[in-house]
């Protein structure tokens, strides 16, 4: 842990190769966050060591074959580094500097600010792909970090996010919708862009016109129709190449106004100096805001998820441990461990 001028603690996750979460690293974590409320920092910056990876989620070494005692401390360990972190009544933030599958994607949402390194990165609760159901407290970090519907899909399908998914959700409008409608027709001596507004305001001012004999006014009304008719591609492609110029004109971004954000990260940020500066900048927003009222407001919006595991918390230790102590999930163990090292070995 680094403590800034500022009174900003970075807590930087150091377990080579991959941040996986054993017991020792989820003791090492609970104490640092101790140390934070107790020295009274202005908040907390999460990251990592490794220049690729934020954290692999939960060490599958402490689950495979696992010594009894020892399993049960590593699962109530993984309970109180949650109800710390997501419960922390000081500000935090995650400067996600690589992957964060699962137990990694768990620290990043129980943060109230994240920043993601662009590049080939992913983030997720991938638990469901691997045939297990993630535990209630690990979706409802999902859920309060991103739209119900979309935590729904996105835990039901296991789904890992690349980065630029994180910020954004599927497209319905805007500019990748105008693109699906083929290229605009752009502007040209012949068919300059005008608003369909502007088009029939001008047709109705020359039938209006007392120099309009009313034939003259039935054939032009006649070959406008005609004219709207076939020509509806044309005057879709140029309404759109308009409205674009106008977005343009007025400084109003398209591409990120279509898009729909799925918010599971706040942020991008090119390398991880600029995603602790970008977080430490959502620390400071909280500069004027008593720090008292703050926290409780926090404490109060996260209580009743918190009061879920704080109840459960038993019969929750339980449920994981029949779960890992069960012959098929401990056959799924050993697949996947060996499907890890087969991968890295190439
Ligand atoms: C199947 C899980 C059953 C769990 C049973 C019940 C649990 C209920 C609780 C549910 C909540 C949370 C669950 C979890 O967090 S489970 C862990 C899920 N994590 C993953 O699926 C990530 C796996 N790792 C990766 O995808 C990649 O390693 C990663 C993208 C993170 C990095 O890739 P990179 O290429 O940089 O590194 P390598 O893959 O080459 O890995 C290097 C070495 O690290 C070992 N490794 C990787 N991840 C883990 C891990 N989670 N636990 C232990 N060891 C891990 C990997 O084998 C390599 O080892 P060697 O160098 O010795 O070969």
């Amino acid at each position: 842990m680094a403590v800034d001028n500022d009174g900003i603690a970075v807590v930087t996750l150091q377990r080579p190769p991959v941040n996986s979460l054993n017991l020792d690293l989820l003791q090492a974590m609970n104490n640092t966050f101790d140390d934070v409320a107790k020295n009274k920092s202005k908040g907390m910056i999460l990251t990592s060591a490794s220049p690729t990876v934020f954290s692999a989620g939960l060490d599958i070494m402490e689950m495979y074959k696992p010594d009894p005692k020892r399993l049960e401390t590593f699962w109530v360990t993984l309970q109180d580094m949650w109800l710390k972190l997501f419960g922390a009544s000081f500000p935090t933030a995650a400067a996600i500097n690589g992957h964060a599958p699962a137990g990694g994607c768990l620290i990043a949402t129980s943060c109230e600010y994240r920043v993601m390194l662009s590049g080939k990165f992913t983030i997720g609760l991938n638990e469901t792909a691997l045939g297990i159901v993630p535990p209630t407290w690990i979706q409802d970090s999902l859920r309060h970090t991103i739209p119900t519907r979309q935590a729904e899909i996105a835990l039901t399908t296991g789904k890992m996010f690349t980065v630029d998914e994180a910020l954004k959700w599927r497209t319905n409008r805007g500019a990748e919708g105008a693109a699906r409608l083929g290229p605009p027709v752009l502007e040209g001596p012949q068919m300059p862009p005008r608003s369909p507004d502007q088009i029939l305001n001008k047709t109705l001012k020359m039938c209006l016109s007392p120099k309009m004999a009313l034939d003259t006014g039935i054939i032009k009304l006649n070959a406008l129709n005609e004219y709207l008719v076939t020509e509806r591609t044309t005057i879709v492609d140029n309404a759109i190449t308009f409205g674009i110029k106008k977005c343009n004109d007025m400084d109003i971004n398209i591409q990120k106004r279509g898009r729909r954000k799925v918010g599971l990260i706040d942020e991008t940020a090119a390398d991880k100096a600029e995603a602790i500066e970008k977080c430490k900048k959502f620390i400071k927003r909280f500069d004027k805001i008593p720090s008292l009222a703050r926290g409780m407001t926090k404490q109060i919006f996260r209580q009743e998820v918190l009061q879920k595991l704080l109840t459960n918390r038993q019969a929750d230790t339980k449920q994981f441990l029949d779960l890992v102590n069960q012959p098929k999930i401990q056959q799924s163990l050993e697949l996947y461990l060996a499907m890890l090292k087969q991968k890295s070995q190439k």
